[in-house]
């Protein structure tokens, strides 16, 4: 994908209207000669679901910690909320900072801290606030990812791996985010488990307007709440749009991945609730 690439206009307007919030380009990124990100190209649209795939090891760690600036890049521009990371002065950049949201793999919690402590951890980094407060926001934040009140008081050894999840997303809502970037948020959740969490971050979207950059390899989640799926190959985005783009795309392993035989044994895999408001339009990107 690139600024040049035509779009599929949806039903609900031209693609070019949709806010962007995360616009990557021409990202490289290596470690000595092994470059793992080449000419990478990627735009996220304000309240949308973007689902982020590809093969094992290509690379999708690496560009979502690269957006983070948790690793150098060698070459390439991003923009989050409008403004370039590497042009803005500190403030600004800690203001973006708090704009942002991240839920690591296997969830990252401080295990000597509780939830609540968890939950505190930004608020404490980035504002002021008398405790009363910071205890009446973690209170809330576990409400809204779905934990019983006593989990609030536990500490992570405590907790089921699906209630984990949860405490680590109430972490990343802390200060309100705009973005929240998941990394394979359903991987070692039962598949009710990970249902629930699908449905959880589907409901947060609608409710919050939250923009949610997710790094999956759970077809259910793809197939059910992602409004946009990026595939990253050949160490930038092969292609991006919508289910339906994914199996009609001619590649080998889109077409193996999207229709193979665990995507065939899902059964409803275009369900008419997936049309939304921000599912709006679909690019795609020549094959290379
Ligand atoms: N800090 C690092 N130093 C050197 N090489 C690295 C570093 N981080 C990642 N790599 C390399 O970058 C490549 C992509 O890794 P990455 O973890 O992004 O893959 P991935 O797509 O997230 O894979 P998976 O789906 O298996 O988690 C791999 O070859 C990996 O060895």
């Amino acid at each position: 994908m690139n600024q040049q690439t035509p779009s599929i206009d949806g039903e609900h307007g031209p693609a070019d209207e949709r806010e962007v919030v995360l616009s990557v380009r021409d990202v490289h990124v290596a470690f000595g000669s092994n470059v793992v990100l080449d000419k990478l190209d990627l735009d996220v649209y304000r309240g949308e679901i973007l689902g982020f795939v590809g093969g094992s090891g290509t690379g999708k760690s690496v560009l979502m910690r690269a957006i983070l600036r948790l690793l150098p890049r060698q070459k390439g521009e991003i923009r989050l909320l409008g403004a370039d990371y590497d042009k803005v002065d500190e403030a600004t950049r800690v203001e973006l900072d708090m704009r942002l949201g991240v839920l690591f793999q296997h969830g990252a919690l401080f295990s000597a801290l509780t939830v609540r402590e968890n939950i505190q951890v930004p608020m404490r980094e980035y504002l002021d606030l008398p405790k009363v407060l910071m205890d009446e926001l973690a209170e809330l934040k576990v409400e809204m990812v779905g934990l019983a009140p006593d989990a609030i008081d536990k500490y992570p050894s405590e907790l089921s791996g699906g209630m984990i999840k949860r405490a680590a997303l109430a972490r990343a809502l802390a200060l309100d985010p705009d973005l929240v970037f998941l990394d394979e948020p359903t991987s070692g959740l039962d598949p009710i488990g990970a249902a629930e969490f699908d449905e959880l971050i589907a409901r947060l979207r609608d409710t919050m307007g939250l923009t949610v950059y997710m790094v999956t390899h759970d077809l259910d989640s793809l197939f059910s709440v992602c409004d946009r799926i990026a595939v990253l190959g050949n160490k930038h985005v092969l292609v991006n749009g919508t289910v339906e783009d994914m199996l009609s795309f001619d590649d080998p392993w889109v077409q193996s991945y999207f229709r193979g035989k665990r995507a065939r044994m899902i059964p409803d895999r275009l369900p008419a609730s997936r049309t939304t408001p921000q599912q709006a339009g679909s690019q795609k990107s020549e094959a290379t």
